[in-house]
């Protein structure tokens, strides 16, 4: 039986013709450049976990949040299943600045180190250059190997 899923945030900072990555530096996704993003705690909204997630690994303050996606995950093997809701912020403030999880950069969208990222993200960072919505789930084998995959765009999350 599945266990309830385990919430997880992940933001995506977009600004016009770059993206801003990090570096998983230590833990879950380490050395894959990512959004950022981590648990939601108790009590806590999914929302408030991303804004804090983003400040803890990043150094960036945001005021608006767009829900744009929700992924989730399957481990073969694992009953565990990874609940991802994805944000994207166009506007922030502060520096970015390498924290004990991450080491931020920018990189230009025809420069996006999908090579060394989560197995996924090449297929659905094109819908979120696009604004457009999307849900998906993915059953992966480890960390590197999709078994099986559903990706939809969606009206409305
Ligand atoms: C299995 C998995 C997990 C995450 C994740 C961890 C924390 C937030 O998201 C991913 O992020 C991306 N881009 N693909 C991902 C796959």
């Amino acid at each position: 039986m599945m266990l309830s899923p385990k919430l997880l945030t992940l933001v995506l900072v977009v600004q016009p013709g770059r993206v801003l990555l990090g570096m998983k530096k230590r833990g879950f996704g380490v050395g894959k450049w990512n959004g950022f993003g981590g648990k939601v705690q108790p009590g806590e909204t999914i929302e408030a976990a991303a804004k804090r997630e983003l400040l803890e690994e990043s150094g960036l303050t945001v005021d608006a949040l767009e829900k744009i996606g929700n992924i989730k995950f399957e481990f073969v093997g694992e009953t565990q299943l990874l609940d991802v809701h994805i944000f994207r912020a166009d506007t922030f403030s502060g520096e970015p600045t390498e924290s004990d999880e991450m080491r931020p950069q920018w990189f230009e969208l025809d420069k996006i180190p999908f090579s060394q990222m989560w197995a996924d993200d090449i297929l659905w960072f094109p819908l979120m250059l696009q604004k457009k919505k999307f849900v998906g789930y993915f059953t992966f084998q480890g960390h590197d190997v999709i078994l099986s995959q559903k990706l939809e765009e969606v009206e409305a999350l």
